[in-house]
């Protein structure tokens, strides 16, 4: 099979799967655990201040995951500085979650879009305290350069605002970026549909992180199923080349040997 061989290499991790995945949205815990396993999912991201570090006795979203079948993700979620970004990770480090962090540092509330100066000093400290960092991005390619160039395992580009569903809404920046870098691309935010999932990775992405596109459908556990095929049918579709676009047919049947 040629999905048997291919796999997503962070930080010297492998995982199997290319779809990363959120926790938050749900309309209660079993309709999360239901959809993240029907995601195919390895790579689960949780808000540092989701989880009840200080009082374990109570419940918490972790109580509900099965932290041995999956990779935990800790996020930075609601930072908006680089000090903030910095404490919440290592906040997690100390409680056991992981030092595989999705560092977010957000500029305001509107758009959440990500504040690259404070990113870039969080990330800065972070690496140096041997974090592996993942760090939510603006789509820009110098920025993204910067990232990996600090020692960043991957850069997590939006494809659109957080919680949005608009799509890849540049997908030629995203092109510019995986040109640009040798980390692993991994289009984080906006997605809106399956369609967007396949998007990103036929453009050659190395994997998508969504969350409200799942968690808000409709039918939270059948949209998981279609964002598994999603990125696996759009990183086949990548691998196997797709046909140069042309302004004008060409006809499907061969004419050579046409009787005349
Ligand atoms: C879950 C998480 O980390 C979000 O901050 C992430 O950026 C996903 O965004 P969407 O909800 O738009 O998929």
């Amino acid at each position: 099979m040629p999905e048997s061989n291919d796999k997503l290499v962070i930080a010297g991790r492998e995982f199997d799967s290319r779809l990363m995945v959120g926790t938050g949205k749900y309309a209660d815990f079993q309709q999360m655990v239901r959809a993240i396993e029907v995601s195919g999912a390895q790579i689960i991201t949780v808000a540092v201040r989701r989880v009840n570090i200080t009082d374990r006795t109570k419940e918490s979203l972790l109580d509900h995951i099965d932290l041995k079948k999956y990779t935990l993700l800790p996020n930075t979620a609601g930072c908006y500085t680089a000090e903030d970004a910095i404490r919440t990770c290592r906040l997690a480090r100390e409680a056991g979650l992981s030092d595989f962090v999705k560092l977010e540092v957000l500029g305001d509330e509107k758009t959440l879009y990500p504040n690259n100066e404070e990113l870039l000093k969080a990330a800065k400290v972070l690496i140096a305290e041997g974090f592996t960092v993942l760090p939510y991005t603006s789509d820009d390619p110098i920025i993204c350069k910067r990232l990996e160039d600090m020692g960043c395992a991957a850069v997590m580009p939006l494809g659109a605002p957080i919680g949005s569903g608009l799509g890849i809404r540049n997908p030629y920046n995203i092109q510019i970026i995986l040109e640009t870098v040798k980390v692993p691309v991994i289009v984080d935010a906006g997605v809106g549909t399956a369609s967007d999932a396949a998007i990103a990775m036929e453009l050659g992405c190395d994997g998508v992180l969504m969350n409200t596109a799942i968690a808000g459908a409709q039918d939270p556990v059948a949209m998981a199923l279609a964002m598994n095929l999603a990125v696996r049918s759009g990183r086949l579709a990548y691998k196997a080349g797709r046909i140069p676009r042309k302004l004008y047919a060409s006809a499907s049947s061969p004419l050579a040997g046409l009787i005349s």
